[in-house]
């Protein structure tokens, strides 16, 4: 070894001794505000959206804020973790894009809960059975996730937070090479994504619908000239071979997903509020519903509509909007869009992604 080499090795070193001193210290101030919240959540979404907030705005580098956005998000899984452990269910199986977005939002040490459905996830939150979902809601490319906004409507849950999670699919195989693929399994969505990629390299490939792309990766696994799409964590967990990487027809490909539970998240001072809500059935009425947020200088980052699923061409529309429901601005655009909707239901105001 170079007297170079030793002399940088003998300094991380001293640093990962006081690194591991504080974290512990760190670890046990977590342990003394586990003891003060009694039977309060454990999980503060607008604190640790402030803590990695605060990280970014000192970071000086060589680290980039992403970075430090995964590693303090680990630490506070870790310390969070001492305080109470926390059960998260999500979209699996494992291998999901759904169980990736979970592990970027609460870090490693959670108990994982994969749900074979959407639905599934909601019910276990419900039900007491974990004390938060992940469930995808949107995609850059594909667009709404139906099913979450369905449930949205009408379950008790809040929108405890939402994870951005940027999303590369790929073509996964046992086989060695492309030329040799007769079958593609996928999700709908996923199928979606990829279309001018499988139109041009698998054109005569026949496609076929799986419930999650880690099933797809499964079906993939048990056959010969198949292949799966989806993450790659997906192929690394069934032992497939990465055929071609990036194969998402736009490069930003990012999918939205919730974070669902039972609490009301407080303020952090970057946040978002969701609602639902339907206009009256006379002229003007959509556009009585935007009057209170242009008074009160609310932007809208978000407008879908849906069927309501009550009578025939009948539509609620999802809207999120800039700010929390306690700021008092919010609060009083949200007063008067009460008046002007035949019904609205706010789904939680929680802390834009980092
Ligand atoms: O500040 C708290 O309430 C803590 O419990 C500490 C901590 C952290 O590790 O920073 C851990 C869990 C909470 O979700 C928020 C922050």
């Amino acid at each position: 070894m170079s007297h170079e080499l030793k002399k940088y090795r003998e300094q991380i070193d001293s640093i990962d001794d006081e690194l591991l001193k504080l974290f512990n210290r760190r670890a046990a101030l977590a342990q003394q505000i586990g003891h003060t919240k009694g039977d309060g959540p454990v999980l503060r979404p607008e604190r640790e959206a402030q803590v990695l907030q605060r990280l970014q705005e000192q970071n000086a580098g060589p680290l980039g804020n992403a970075a430090v956005a995964q590693l303090f998000t680990e630490v506070m899984s870790q310390c969070r973790a001492l305080e109470a452990p926390l059960t998260i269910a999500y979209l699996g199986p494992q291998g999901t894009f759904t169980e990736a977005a979970a592990l970027k939002r609460f870090g490693s040490a959670i108990q994982g809960q994969p749900s074979a459905t959407i639905d599934d996830v909601f019910h276990a939150v419900e039900s007491g059975a974990a004390h938060y979902g992940v469930v995808p809601v949107e995609n850059s490319t594909e667009g709404a996730v139906g099913r979450t906004l369905d449930l949205l409507l009408n379950s008790n849950l809040k929108i405890c937070g939402e994870v951005m999670l940027q999303v590369h699919q790929c073509v996964m195989s046992n086989e060695n090479d492309l030329s040799l693929i007769r079958k593609v399994y996928s999700h709908p969505q996923s199928f979606g994504q990829c279309q001018g990629w499988l139109n041009t390299h698998l054109p005569h490939a026949e496609r076929i619908t799986a419930s999650s792309n880690a099933d797809a990766a499964r079906l993939a696994a048990e056959e010969s000239f198949a292949a799966a799409i989806g993450g790659a964590q997906a192929a690394e967990h069934f032992k497939l071979k990465v055929l071609a990487h990036n194969i998402e027809d736009d490069a930003r490909n990012t999918t939205r997903f919730l974070v669902l539970g039972n609490q009301q998240v407080a303020p952090s001072g970057g946040d978002k509020t969701s609602l639902v809500l339907s206009a009256a059935n006379r002229p003007g009425a959509v556009h009585d519903l935007l009057v209170p947020l242009a008074k009160h200088g609310v932007s809208m980052t978000k407008l879908e509509s849906r069927p309501a699923r009550s009578g025939l061409w009948e539509y609620v529309f999802y809207m999120d909007i800039e700010g929390h429901q306690q700021e008092a601005r919010i609060a009083a655009a949200l007063e008067e869009l009460k008046q002007a909707a035949a019904f609205v239901k706010i789904l939680g105001s929680y802390p834009v992604a980092v």
